[in-house]
């Protein structure tokens, strides 16, 4: 379904919000409750689209999952050889995750399977997983050569690999963890920087033999997983938005409860303190091994910085609004070693240019990032999502701070990861 927004400028937003779970941790929790015995009860579950199709992939090998209310999920788990042979071909929709961890997973399963997606998905890069995984003896076909889905994986016996990541990607790595969960022998990832690490610590949890070391980590087989209580952390990816909303928005208070702060997550908090953000954290805590706080954020002037190397990972789905945040702040604002944004649900360098572009600011794209230089306001205007929620909510964020109206289309993508999100900036807007 099609939709377009309309907003205006805000005089500053504040209130008190909770933004829904963690888009990653879902994911996780729903494929290692699978593979578990017993019950897993996961709470705080994020309902987007992205996570429903990774729900609606494992009811379809057989396994049981009820939902007790919102975001409240029981599974029955099926162990690790339970899995059956899915009936029909697996919809991944727009999500990249789901299809390159269950590439790892149903790599290892005696059955075979076929995985596609929506036309987004369908373009972007899957070797990065084919490729590794088929040094593990995966057998997995492809669109050209296995780089693009639909992909059919004939699964089967697999051996443990040492394998040198040359992106840091979480994906690539989880698929690798997860094909070494049935591989023979040890299956060590080294990565060129630390990327998101909730795989690690999920595995951890539910028991998995696995060890962490600087550059990377190892996993070894083992008979069983046991089914756990998971309590998801609100998505910082989705705090993000209004973080930067409040930020740039003077006059705001807002605070966002319950946000996961994992290190591996929170380039986004070190970014926006740098530019000159007012940003505290309050009542840190644990939920499930993933540290959790309260964000409280006043609208604050920012300046530009140069941000690259390590940080990058950390902060990857965030790019879109912070060069939001950028196109607003005192001076430039140079993001480097970021090319994996170009293939990410779309090309996001060449889609922020072109939208914060039609709307004034002044952005220029570089091969791996972006220059953008700040501008005290931006005008009003038509843009486009290019299908991809994280740009649609980025230039509603822009569009508080625009001197007349803008209309966003194509917005019904952002229920891929953040179904409330209009809703409740309307709530804290003002
Ligand atoms: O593992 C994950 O849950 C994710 C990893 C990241 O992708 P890459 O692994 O491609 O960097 C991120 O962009 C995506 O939104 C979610
Ligand atoms: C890149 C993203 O997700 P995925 O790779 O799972 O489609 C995202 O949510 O920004």
């Amino acid at each position: 379904m099609i939709q377009s927004q309309t907003l205006s400028a805000s005089g500053g937003l504040r209130g008190e919000i909770t933004v829904p779970g963690d888009k990653s941790i879902s994911h996780r929790s729903i494929m290692l409750g699978s593979l578990a015995e017993g019950k897993t009860r996961i709470q705080g579950f994020l309902e987007g689209e992205d996570n429903l199709s990774t729900l609606k992939a494992f009811q379809s090998m057989g396994v049981e999952i009820t939902r007790l209310g919102e975001g409240i999920l029981e599974i029955q788990g099926r162990g690790l050889h339970g899995l059956r042979e899915p009936a029909d071909v697996l919809d991944c929709g727009n999500s990249g995750t789901t299809m390159r961890l269950m590439t790892g997973l149903l790599s290892a399963q005696r059955f075979f399977s076929v995985l596609t997606g929506d036309q987004y998905l369908r373009r972007r890069p899957m070797k990065r997983v084919v490729e590794p995984l088929s040094r593990m003896g995966a057998r997995i076909w492809g669109r050209d050569g296995g780089e693009r889905a639909p992909l059919a994986i004939n699964g089967g016996p697999l051996r443990g690999i040492e394998y040198r990541s040359a992106i840091a990607s979480a994906q690539v790595k989880s698929a690798l963890l997860l094909a070494g969960l049935y591989a023979e022998g040890e299956t060590r990832v080294y990565e060129p920087h630390l990327s998101r690490d909730h795989s690690e610590r999920m595995l951890g949890f539910f028991g998995a033999e696995l060890q962490t070391f600087d550059g990377g980590v190892s996993i070894k087989p083992l008979p069983r997983l046991a089914g756990r209580e998971v309590q998801v952390p609100g998505d910082i990816s989705s705090a993000a938005f209004f973080l930067v909303a409040a930020l740039i928005t003077p006059g705001s208070e807002l605070l966002v409860r319950n946000v996961g702060i994992n290190p591996t997550r929170s380039g986004i908090i070190e970014i926006l303190r740098q530019m000159g953000g007012d940003l505290q954290l309050h009542d840190e805590r644990t939920l499930s091994g993933e540290p959790v706080a309260d964000i409280l954020v006043r609208g604050s002037t920012l300046r530009g910085i140069e941000i690259g190397g390590d940080l990058v990972p950390r902060a990857i789905d965030e790019f879109p609004v912070i060069s939001v945040a950028a196109a607003l702040a005192e001076g430039v604002t140079v993001i480097r070693d970021a090319q994996e944004l170009r293939v990410k649900e779309t090309d996001r360098i060449a889609a922020m240019v072109s939208e914060l572009g039609a709307l004034g600011a002044r952005v220029e794209a570089l091969e791996d990032g972006m220059r953008i230089e700040g501008v005290a306001a931006l005008k009003g205007g038509r843009v486009k999502s290019h299908g991809d929620h994280r740009i649609a909510m980025s230039m509603a964020v822009a569009a508080l701070r625009a001197t007349g109206e803008v209309t966003i289309d194509d917005t019904a993508c952002t229920a891929t990861s953040f179904p409330n999100f209009w809703q409740l900036l309307a709530q804290v807007k003002g």
